[in-house]
């Protein structure tokens, strides 16, 4: 049941919004291009800002969404709920207060269960190696006596289970390890480079290529230190323990600029539910490490595309493709040629891969008057066109005792030999753990996606290893699943065949930021903003971080500064909050124009910062 008398009651409507889209400049149109998470965030953004006169979403495919897929399949005594793309949602401030604030403004709040900090899910993850799961160690520091214990177990845990051969060394001697040398810091270096560098080879390849294949399903020698790790990589001239501690003492927390700045975009809310609001994402954040929703990501999609339904504003043009997008000399209105028409815009919003947007701008087509096409834009796009192919395998048991241990799931390391892994497999998730939690609304409440008892588990394969793959190397449907049991099997002892199978392949879901990414956007953002005189915004995946989090920020960030209609520092002093870009030269950041993102990427949050 959709909400909620109650918080309807106390929704206002978008005052928020309104409040924060008032400093405008003249009036615009908007095109956005991708109907993705990113494109569906930007759009909806706009079509609460006054001076935004329409938006046109325009979508490739004949459903908007992109990644975020759910789908309910009814069994017997009910249904299962199962995802093909990213399924729980990070809970964290301030990376998740954007995403919050928009379900919150959706209506959507009620859907939303949190997975306790506590729960198996939640505490419970294990790595495959070399031929068992181990548990990663997690503290319990809930009581002394439960302290003594688990500082006990998980010594005891860390010396003998080979996963974690050399950790323990690594660790003490990390502070002796010496920085890069002074001409090299700028440069980047691959993840497997720097935690070797910095701790030990093997911890690179039992541990950390597991936490990559579970994010970017990458490979660790090619994924970038420096946009992946960034806040550590700061360390690396004093030592990363050192600075750990250092933050410890001095109560310090790496933030992300983009972070706050995109929640000091939403929060300026003069409505009267914004206590209530920010109570119910603080109780999310504390007591939870992730969340989903009730329907999926899938109920993500559809709130946003209602809410676009019924703006009439928005158009909402799914199944077409882009023929061009150009410029005519003299003029700074973008045009975008469909097969059906061609329309000019003042701004566009490009949320669609890299890849494909450069193919767009490369098109043939002749326009009088026509600007030359931007080569080195086109350039720049097109070669920023790595990303990883992953295969998603549901399968659904009535048996709800089936699995051997509780927890999340586990990942496995890229150390395990071609021979142990012929699947090529990345993890499995059992995702009937996470399908359930606490109501973040009616926090008495506990629910769940599923509504018949039984067990889900999601296998993914694939990512890196399948690095120029062609389509007829892809496993099809019955050998995906038939692999995947044949993974269950060895690593859990499951024989049962499952009562559902449903596999989907995601051909290219994951952009890969390899090493050099950061210099790269930055190059990429430059050449767009020159290109189209700022016209032309980026956003989403390809850029500026993977995660739906991440993207609804982007989404955020590419309709309020990307357009040029919203500026920090905008808002009225006596209004102002604490605002962590006025340590720094933030007049000269440049965010109109290409991909909208703080130049200082990472800055040191001081507990009372936020009173300042
Ligand atoms: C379709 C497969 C995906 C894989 N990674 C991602 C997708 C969409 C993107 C992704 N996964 C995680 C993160 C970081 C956390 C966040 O900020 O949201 C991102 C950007 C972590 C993660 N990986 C898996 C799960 C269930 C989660 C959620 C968060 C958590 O509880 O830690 C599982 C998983 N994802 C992929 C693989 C191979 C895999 C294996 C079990 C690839």
């Amino acid at each position: 049941m959709r909400l909620t008398g109650a918080a309807r009651e106390i929704r206002p409507g978008h005052k928020a919004l309104v409040s924060i889209l008032r400093s405008q400049r003249r009036a615009y149109n908007l095109a956005v291009v991708g109907g993705g998470i990113t494109g569906l965030t930007s759009a909806w953004l706009a079509s609460h800002n006054p001076k935004c006169t329409s938006v046109t979403l325009l979508e490739k495919e004949p459903r908007v969404g992109g990644w975020l897929q759910s789908e309910k399949v009814p069994v017997d005594g009910g249904h299962v709920l199962f995802e093909y793309g990213p399924r729980t949602l990070r809970s964290s401030f301030p990376g998740s207060m954007p995403l919050l604030t928009m379900m919150w403004d959706l209506g959507m709040f009620d859907q939303i269960i949190t997975t306790s900090r506590k729960s198996p899910a939640a505490r419970n993850r294990f790595i495959y190696y070399p031929d068992r799961l181990v548990k990663i160690p997690t503290l319990d520091l809930s009581s002394p006596s439960a302290s003594i214990n688990s500082i006990i177990n998980t010594f005891q845990t860390l010396r003998s289970e080979p996963v974690f051969e050399n950790v323990m060394s690594s660790f003490l001697f990390e502070p002796t390890k010496p920085p890069r040398p002074h001409s090299e810091w700028q440069k980047d270096e691959s993840i497997a480079s720097f935690i070797g560098r910095r701790f030990h080879p093997k911890m690179a390849e039992n541990l950390v290529s597991a936490v990559m294949h579970g994010i970017y399903a990458g490979d660790i020698d090619q994924l970038s230190a420096q946009t992946i790790l960034g806040s550590l990589r700061n360390m690396d001239a004093d030592g990363i323990l050192k600075g750990m501690l250092d933050c410890a003492i001095e109560k310090k927390t790496p933030l992300q600029m983009d972070d706050m700045i995109a929640w000091h975009a939403v929060r300026g809310r003069s409505d009267e539910d914004s206590e209530m609001l920010v109570s119910h994402m603080r109780n999310v954040v504390k007591e939870s490490s992730t969340f989903i929703l009730k329907g999926g990501t899938q109920q993500l999609v559809e709130g946003l595309e209602t809410a676009l339904n019924k703006s009439d504003k928005v158009k909402i043009l799914t199944g077409t493709n882009i023929k061009s997008m150009t410029q005519q000399a003299g003029r700074d209105s973008i045009q975008i040629q469909t097969a059906e028409y061609t329309s000019s815009f003042d701004h566009v919003i490009a949320a669609l891969p890299a890849p494909a947007l450069g193919k767009i701008l490369e098109s043939k087509e002749k326009f009088p008057n026509q600007k030359a096409p931007p080569h080195d834009t086109i350039h720049k796009l097109r070669s920023h066109n790595y990303a990883t192919t992953i295969m998603v395998i549901n399968l659904y048991y009535s048996n709800p005792n089936l699995l051997p241990i509780e927890g999340f799931g586990y990942l496995i390391p890229r150390s395990i030999p071609a021979e142990q892994n012929p699947e090529c497999g990345l993890g499995v998730i059992f995702a009937s753990a996470s399908s359930s939690g606490t109501n973040a609304f009616y926090r008495d409440r506990e629910e769940s996606q599923d509504t018949a008892p039984g067990t889900k588990l999601t296998i993914m394969m694939g990512g890196h290893y399948w690095d120029g793959w062609k389509d007829s190397d892809y496993p099809d449907h019955d050998s995906a699943v038939k692999m995947a049991r044949a993974m269950l099997e060895r690593h859990l002892g499951i024989t049962d065949a499952p009562t559902v199978a449903r596999t989907r392949l995601q051909k290219d879901a994951v952009p890969q930021y390899t090493v050099g990414h950061l210099d790269r956007m930055y190059s990429l953002s430059k050449s767009v903003r020159n290109d189209f005189n700022r016209r032309l915004v980026l956003a989403g995946n390809w850029y500026t971080g993977v995660s739906v989090g991440d993207c609804v920020r982007s989404g955020m960030l590419a309709t309020l500064l990307g357009t040029g209609h919203w500026r920090l520092g905008d808002r009225p002093v006596e209004d102002r909050a604490w605002e962590p870009w006025r340590d720094y030269n933030y007049k000269d950041w440049e965010f109109e124009g290409g991909i909208p993102t703080a130049p200082i990427r990472i800055f040191d949050f001081h507990a009372g910062d936020s009173k300042r």
